[in-house]
């Protein structure tokens, strides 16, 4: 009828798992295989942290350095989605949303114009994720001991309780990532096969 009620919905599917799980490694291996476009949040906020004259560049890095969450209106997620446009068989939102201000800002801002796939859940033990995220050799502000102890304290508190309200709504799709990177991916490929990808 209206223009409104034909309008393509965004395919989303959201990749949550603590720091040094493998979120980006997962990401890169399904875009290349699936066609989908692999935002991830903090590497947005990287960018824009490096952007010359960006005035929220300060704010970020201190969140960054001490492993809490910028707000939302920040983390221009949604306009990277729109940016990547219609042509896109689907997105992979990596590491978000993180918090419950994450999600506040998501459903605002984008409540009728996703269908939400699933949350793939990527559970590694701490002690293999600080390891990974000490030898990740990208030359990070927060891939120190003392940063990374602050992003699990926030991953436990803040970002599992989204993880609980996904589940809630049986999306959620659970792989052991403490693994070789092989059987890691095997499922994870598995999961994305199962939903339809
Ligand atoms: N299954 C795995 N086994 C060993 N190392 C891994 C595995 N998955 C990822 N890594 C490595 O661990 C580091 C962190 O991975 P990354 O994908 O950046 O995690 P995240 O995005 O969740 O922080 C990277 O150096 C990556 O190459
Ligand atoms: N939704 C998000 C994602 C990341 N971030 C910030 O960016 C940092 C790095 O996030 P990341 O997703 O690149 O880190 P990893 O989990 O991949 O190691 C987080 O610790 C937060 O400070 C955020 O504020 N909001
Ligand atoms: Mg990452």
């Amino acid at each position: 009828m209206t223009g409104d009620s034909s309008q393509k919905l965004f395919k989303v599917v959201f990749i949550l798992g603590p720091p040094g799980s493998g979120k980006g490694t997962c990401c890169h291996a399904i875009q290349k295989n699936h066609g989908l476009i692999h935002l991830s949040a903090g590497d947005l906020l990287r960018e824009e942290r490096q952007r010359e004259g960006s005035e929220v560049g300060a704010l970020i890095e201190a969140h960054i350095r001490n492993g809490t969450i910028v707000p939302v209106e920040i983390t221009c997620m949604f306009q990277a989605m729109r940016a990547a446009g219609d042509s896109a068989k689907g997105f992979l939102v990596d590491g978000f949303p993180r918090n419950q201000d994450n999600l506040d800002g998501w459903k605002r801002q984008m409540s009728g114009k996703v269908d939400e796939k699933f949350v793939l859940f990527l559970t590694c033990p701490t002690d293999d994720c600080i390891k990974r995220c000490l030898n990740r050799g990208e030359g990070r502000s927060d891939d120190n001991e003392e940063s990374f102890r602050k992003r699990i304290d926030t991953y436990n508190s803040q970002t599992l309780p989204i993880v609980e309200f996904y589940k809630k709504q049986g999306l959620v799709r659970e792989v052991n990532s403490g693994r070789p990177i092989e059987q890691v991916l095997e499922d994870v490929e598995r999961v994305f096969t199962e939903a339809g990808f």
